[in-house]
């Protein structure tokens, strides 16, 4: 038959094959299923381009080194050992699944292999299988790959899309199919399955997760920590809900310099900031002292804080912990002052997540071989420290120029006492400083008193006349402008159905809360300790009964209370926002003066919340007090008034204008 070109003998009980002449045109050939126990040398049917002998008795490959044309060479179901006698062969589908194979070997010359099926041997490393470009295609089911390391072999192979590595040992491990992903990410099929996108980007949010996941994870997992805390109104909340509390964060290049201006900073306007010394895990450099500049803690407390809910951010900087706490920024807020924090772009990331909205002053030496000269000085870094450090100039300016707005201004620091001054120049115009303002800070305090105290409704036209023209209308203007920009942000939002139940509920709460009614089950899931009663945060106050406690206030020893909200009902939204901006009752009550008339404040976030129904309103406005011949008398204690710790410090917070992330 020398036309011959397809010859199937399968399923018989041959124990030899091509005991006869070659036809010479004979293509493919399938011998399986018979029991041939040795193969033939096969050197005569060199046009032969697909042999199949699965199902037989043979132990050795052999006699295919003339084979020229072979492509497609299958010997499923023997008992062959090892993997031999392939040549050079052009072979591109190589079956030798369900043998007894133990090590990939003699691959390498078989340059244009795309399909191998090695399934059911007993393979446990995938060493051999690299530099096959054309590979698309490997089965190892069933066999003994116990490594996740053993993957790195085939993770080079431009083609490789289908991989099966179902019923090997690392199957067991967790992160088994993340990891292939990762480490594959040219994979469409894994273990038979279709791989999808969202499993790709999971797998490399796992193992090289960019920045901005980072920074997202690790506000989430701080969020989630600290939820599991008691919660409490924060001492920075502040009593206008729409003011954010001022922050001021310097951001830039390890020892570009940021600590020192930090510090000089607050020293300067140390009746608006103070330093923020951040937690780190990393040893203190010659000169750094504990609490004073960081807070030098070792890697089990960072952990144990962490755990703890104590950070609002943290992040990683040359395999080192750093993270900022809530009782930094807290016991900065309780004393009336702005948190001046330094931190690298990572933490940055983090707290950009957060509900604050900083300053973000970015820090750069620009001049890069200047800035080397001054980190081999500091010999405290090695050479790639040094170098990795150097490359994050270019790494900061980049973000700078990529995300306009991300940080509000740039001060180069190639020279520390210029950048201090430039610095200094942006501050006060933060603050709506005028140059002669800003020269004696000290007296910022004394003249917002000396405002507050003279206030009253005789001279509220004085009052006015000065607060358009000094600093507080920037304050006031920078109020202005975060309420119109959180409220069209707010309008502007469309809430989803979760975030309108949730806000549902919430306003509930705190409506039945301030009806004095008893919180519902969910709101005491949260409180496990004892919470803090907002009134006993004045201390000089009798703690038994938040009613006695007003009635027995500092009124009877002549000192007055300047009337905040609660002139209220008519009173100006210029008015409100001015005294809600950290003038309380409680913080003016410090201040003696002519007791003009008294009643009970509204808490600001009452009378600015607009989620309160008029009902609601109507009753928390009722007065509880009454003022007859300079006399103060408990009428009816409708609700207890929230003053919160810290709002009875200092009267003005920093205006830090208008927000921006
Ligand atoms: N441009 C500069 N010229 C001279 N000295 C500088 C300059 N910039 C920083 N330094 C010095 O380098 C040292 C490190 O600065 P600093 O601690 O302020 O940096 P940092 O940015 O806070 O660093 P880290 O992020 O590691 O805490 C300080 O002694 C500082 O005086």
């Amino acid at each position: 038959m020398p036309y011959l070109i397809e010859l199937s003998a399968s399923h018989n009980e041959l124990t030899t094959f091509f005991g006869f002449k070659p036809p010479k045109n004979l293509k493919k050939v399938d011998f399986s299923f018979n029991k041939i126990p040795e193969m033939n040398d096969l050197f005569r049917y060199k046009g032969l381009t697909r042999l199949i002998l699965d199902h037989n008795e043979i132990k050795e490959i052999k006699g295919l080194t003339n084979c020229s044309a072979l492509s497609h060479l299958s010997l499923a179901h023997n008992k062959i050992t090892k993997m031999e006698g392939f040549g050079k062969l052009p072979i591109k589908i190589l079956c030798l699944s369900n043998n007894q194979i133990e090590e990939i070997s003699c691959l390498e010359n078989l340059k244009i292999l795309q399909n191998l099926d090695l399934s059911g041997n007993k393979i446990s490393r995938l060493k051999g299988l690299e530099n096959h470009d054309l590979l698309e295609i490997i089965n190892l089911e069933d066999n003994k790959i116990a490594e996740l390391s053993e993957i790195k072999h085939i993770e080079n192979l431009p083609l490789l899309r289908v991989l099966n590595l179902l019923k090997n040992p690392l199957q067991d491990k967790s992160d088994y199919w993340l990891f292939v992903l990762y480490t594959l990410p040219r994979l469409t099929e894994l273990d038979r399955k279709k791989i999808n996108v969202e499993e790709k980007v999971e797998a490399e949010n796992k193992y090289a997760p960019p920045p901005e996941v980072v920074a997202a994870q690790d506000h989430l997992k701080n969020i989630v920590y600290s939820m599991m805390q008691p919660q409490r109104i924060f001492d920075s909340t502040l009593p206008s809900l729409d003011a954010p509390y001022p922050m001021l964060v310097l951001v830039g290049p390890q020892a570009g310099g940021k600590r020192e201006l930090a510090h000089r900073l607050c020293r300067q306007f140390s009746t608006f900031f103070r330093y923020g010394s951040c937690h780190t895990t990393r040893l203190p450099y010659f000169g750094e002292g504990d609490r004073v500049d960081y807070n030098f803690i070792s890697e089990e407390v960072f952990a144990e804080m962490l755990n703890m809910g104590k950070f609002i951010l943290t992040y990683k900087y040359n395999k080192h912990n750093y993270g900022l706490t809530r009782d930094t920024v807290e016991g900065i807020a309780r004393e009336g002052l702005a948190s001046c924090i330094h931190m690298d772009i990572e933490g940055v990331r983090s707290l950009k997540h957060s509900y604050f909205e900083p300053r973000y002053i970015l820090l750069v030496p620009m001049n890069k071989v200047k800035y080397e000269g001054n980190l081999r000085r500091m010999g405290l870094f090695s050479r790639s420290e040094i170098e990795f450090s150097v490359a994050r100039v270019d790494y900061y300016i980049e973000i700078n120029q990529d995300f306009p707005g991300y940080f509000d201004a740039l001060i180069n620091t190639d020279d520390l006492n210029t950048a201090y001054q430039n610095l200094c120049q942006l501050i006060r115009e933060y603050l709506g400083l005028s140059d002669q303002l800003g020269k004696d800070m000290s007296d910022i305090t004394d003249f917002s008193k000396e405002v507050y105290a003279r206030r009253s409704p005789e001279n509220e036209e004085f009052f006015w006349h000065l607060s358009s023209n000094s600093l507080f209308s920037d304050f006031l203007d920078s109020t202005d402008r975060n309420y119109v920009i959180s409220l069209s942000a707010r309008l502007l939002a469309e809430e989803i159905p979760a975030e309108i139940t949730s806000m549902q509920k919430r306003r509930e709460a705190a409506r039945q809360a301030l009806m004095g009614k008893v919180p519902a089950d969910y709101t005491t899931l949260f409180q496990r300790g004892p919470v803090p009663t907002p009134i006993s945060a004045i201390t000089h106050l009798d703690r038994t009964s938040p009613t006695r406690m007003w009635a027995k206030s500092k009124f009877a020893d002549g000192i007055s209370l300047t009337p905040s909200l609660s002139f209220s009902e008519g009173s100006s939204y210029r008015e409100s926002l001015l005294m809600s901006k950290g003038t309380t009752l409680s913080s003016l009550a410090h201040f003696p003066g002519e007791s003009t008339f008294i009643s009970l404040e509204t808490p600001s976030p009452l009378k600015s919340d607009t989620y309160l129904d008029k009902e609601t309103k109507e009753q928390l406005s009722k007065p509880s007090f009454e003022l007859t011949d300079r006399k103060f008398k408990v009428k009816s204690p409708v609700y207890q008034p929230n003053i919160r710790s810290g709002r009875n410090v200092k009267i003005v917070l920093p205006p830090i204008p208008q927000c921006r992330k």
